[in-house]
């Protein structure tokens, strides 16, 4: 179980990139965060990885205060960041897998293993040998994404795993999280696109840093949550 209590982080000196956010996530569910750029959705995810301290406020993972041991966080969180400079640029994509994997306890066959079914899963067998910093942008997406299933973690975060990707390759990652969420694990991701909301059964919505909205694409209409969304983002001037 994951439980963000009331919390609140500062950027200095005076960005507050959250305010009072908190929601729960049952293991065997997929939550989104939603919301217009500078939200706060990175910022959460962060905080939930224990990246980020929060100034105010408790994050739970099974009833562990990860604030005051991140350690914990560190065991139970896989995170995909997107961030390319995370990853060796002349390594190629096997090598940057399989580097992660060791950091992640990954030894011999089972990372042999490991590393070939994630490649095969993200369709990356083909590349294995490209150097990082020749991927096109949606590579490097799959790149992430496969590196955050190098870990057998209880928890997995994907920070805009959709961006930049292809159909085909949307529907695989929707795939691998629905999965993730079959297994048992708490899967929550960060997005700007609808089509991703549907395969999630619960939705925070950002605003200024602020929760806004709480609801369930399952059981609600998207269609009218949207209109709401949109009067929620709508900018100045609308
Ligand atoms: N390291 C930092 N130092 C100072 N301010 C920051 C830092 N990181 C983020 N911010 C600010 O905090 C706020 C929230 O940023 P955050 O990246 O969490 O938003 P986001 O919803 O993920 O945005 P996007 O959709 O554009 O990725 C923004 O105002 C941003 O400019």
């Amino acid at each position: 179980m994951l439980e963000v209590i009331d919390v609140w982080k500062k950027y200095p000196p005076k960005t507050q990139a959250l305010r009072e956010v908190s929601f729960e996530a049952e293991e065997g569910s997929i939550t989104a965060v939603f919301g217009e750029n500078g939200s706060g959705k990175t910022t959460l995810l962060k905080v939930i990885a224990s990246f980020l301290i929060p100034d105010r406020g408790k994050v739970l993972i099974d009833s562990v205060n990860i604030v005051e041991k991140p350690s914990f966080a560190v065991e139970k969180v896989s995170i995909s960041t997107g961030y390319e400079r995370s990853f060796y640029y002349r390594l190629s994509v096997e090598e940057n897998l399989k580097f992660f994997g060791m950091l992640n306890d990954l030894l011999g066959k089972t990372l042999k293993r490991e590393t070939e079914r994630v490649m095969k899963e993200l369709g990356l067998l083909e590349c294995r040998k490209k150097r990082y910093m020749e991927l096109s942008t949606g590579y490097k997406k799959r790149v992430d994404v496969a590196r955050a299933l190098m870990k057998k973690a209880s928890i997995y975060i994907f920070d805009e795993p959709c961006s930049g990707v292809d159909l085909r390759t949307r529907l695989k990652i929707h795939e691998i999280m629905k999965r993730l969420k079959e297994s048992g694990r708490i899967v929550i991701f960060a997005s700007h696109d609808l089509e991703d909301l549907k395969i999630a059964d619960r939705v925070i919505v950002l605003k200024k840093g602020e929760k806004v909205l709480e609801f369930s694409p399952k059981k609600e209409d998207l269609a009218a949550v949207l209109r709401g969304i949109l009067e929620i983002q709508a900018f100045p001037g609308d």
